[in-house]
């Protein structure tokens, strides 16, 4: 009985918790880079900043964001060429006693900032200058290590700044990856249904459900995808950033990630530096869709719309390197069970790629 008289239900205790970190100021549009000054007030941003930035989009819009950003604070530049575990440890001493880290840029520069403000406890804001990955506001952080590649916890972005002018004037290849990338969320939820069927992996429903329906909204608009059009980076940028929540909530990149990912993750160690991140991961959906006994032929008209490649050769990677990544993939993150990885004959992996040609 309460003090005042009220009988209280004795409940069973659900033994569970669960801590998501979502964005909290999200700015998407037209000069929204115009913004970050009131972002940093709205944040409470003082005292030093470090920017994280590439050698390109430096000056697409790093020194842009230097400029407004040191109106309101100290702010120094990283360059951020490559992303691996060594450059990490040195933005990591550059970036000790900072404030807030902001990365503006594409994927590697993103991931980097996300993970040494993990490191370091300090909040980061992300400023994709490219609509090229779901990255750009997920709570993981994807890097290449000796033979494969991990994934880590890092901090979701406390703000995402995302400029639609600068993001349409983009080459249309990024856009057209970053499509590819939500797309292939398919297939990434099939092999999750399939680990949860064989191996019995918690699945998350909410996070599913929130996936795929942000690659369906890309899917069923692929026609709408227009190259350097303000209004298909907004589609995008919008779709990106539902994607890496779904991230969040699932506390990890399966709703994203399958094997069509670790399919581009031993492409990069096979045949690095040629397709992008997106592109690598539509092809390797196509393949896996078709394994899963899916609409693979649905999965490739959406990405030929968009204008993302549908073959290695036109990433200007040979059909036996792609044929060798699928058998590779299964190495790549053994515990994230996939199609790829219930075994693929050399002969069977000849025979997927050739079915990318077919009409
Ligand atoms: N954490 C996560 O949840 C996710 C992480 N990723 C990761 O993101 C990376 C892929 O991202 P992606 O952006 O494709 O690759 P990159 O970061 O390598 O960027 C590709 C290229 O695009 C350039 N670029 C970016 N913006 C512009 C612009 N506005 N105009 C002209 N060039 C531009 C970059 O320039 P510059 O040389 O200046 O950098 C770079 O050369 C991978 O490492 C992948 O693992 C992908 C998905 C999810
Ligand atoms: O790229 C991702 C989602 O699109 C997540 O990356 P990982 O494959 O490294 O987990
Ligand atoms: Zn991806």
């Amino acid at each position: 009985m309460s003090p005042d008289g009220i009988k209280l239900l004795k409940t069973p205790v659900l033994d569970k918790s669960k801590w998501m970190q979502l964005p909290r100021d999200v700015i998407i549009g037209h000069d929204a880079l115009m913004q970050l000054p009131k972002v940093c007030e709205d944040l409470q941003v003082s005292g030093s900043v470090l920017i994280f930035s590439g050698k390109g989009t430096m000056n697409v819009a790093g020194s842009r964001v230097l400029s407004l950003v040191k109106e309101v604070a100290d702010a120094e530049v990283f360059i951020v060429d490559k992303i691996s575990p060594e450059i990490i440890s040195e933005a990591e001493e550059v970036g000790a006693g900072v404030d807030v880290f902001i990365g503006v840029g594409g994927g590697r520069v993103i991931d980097t900032a996300k993970i040494v403000s993990y490191n370091c406890c300090r909040p980061f804001i992300s400023v994709p200058t490219a609509a090229s990955h779901d990255g750009i506001a997920s709570s993981r952080a994807s890097v290449p290590v000796k033979g494969g590649s991990v994934s880590l916890e890092a901090n979701p972005p406390i703000a995402l700044v995302a400029d639609t002018g600068i993001i349409a004037a983009a080459p249309h290849r990024l856009l057209a990856a970053g499509c590819a990338d939500v797309i292939s969320n398919y297939t990434a939820i099939l092999d999750w249904e399939l680990s949860h069927r064989l191996r019995g992996e918690p699945i998350s429903d909410y996070a599913m459900a929130l996936s795929r329906m942000t690659a369906e909204i890309i899917s069923k608009n692929a026609d709408l995808i227009k190259p350097h059009a303000e209004e298909s980076a907004w589609t995008v940028i919008k779709a990106l950033l539902s994607s890496g929540v779904a991230m969040s909530i699932a506390g990890s990149s399966r709703p994203a990630s399958g094997g069509e990912h670790k399919f581009s993750h031993a492409l990069d160690q096979i045949a690095p530096g040629k397709g992008l991140h997106g592109e690598q991961c539509g092809i390797g959906s196509i393949i896996t869709m078709y394994l899963h006994g899916g609409d693979w032929r649905s999965i490739r008209t959406s990405l030929k719309q968009i204008g993302a490649p549908t073959t290695p050769k036109e990433i200007g990677i040979d059909d036996k390197s792609a044929a060798q990544a699928l058998i590779l993939a299964r190495s790549i993150r053994p515990e994230r069970f996939t199609i790829l990885d219930m075994g693929i004959t050399e002969e069977v992996a000849e025979q997927l790629i050739a079915m990318l040609y077919e009409d």
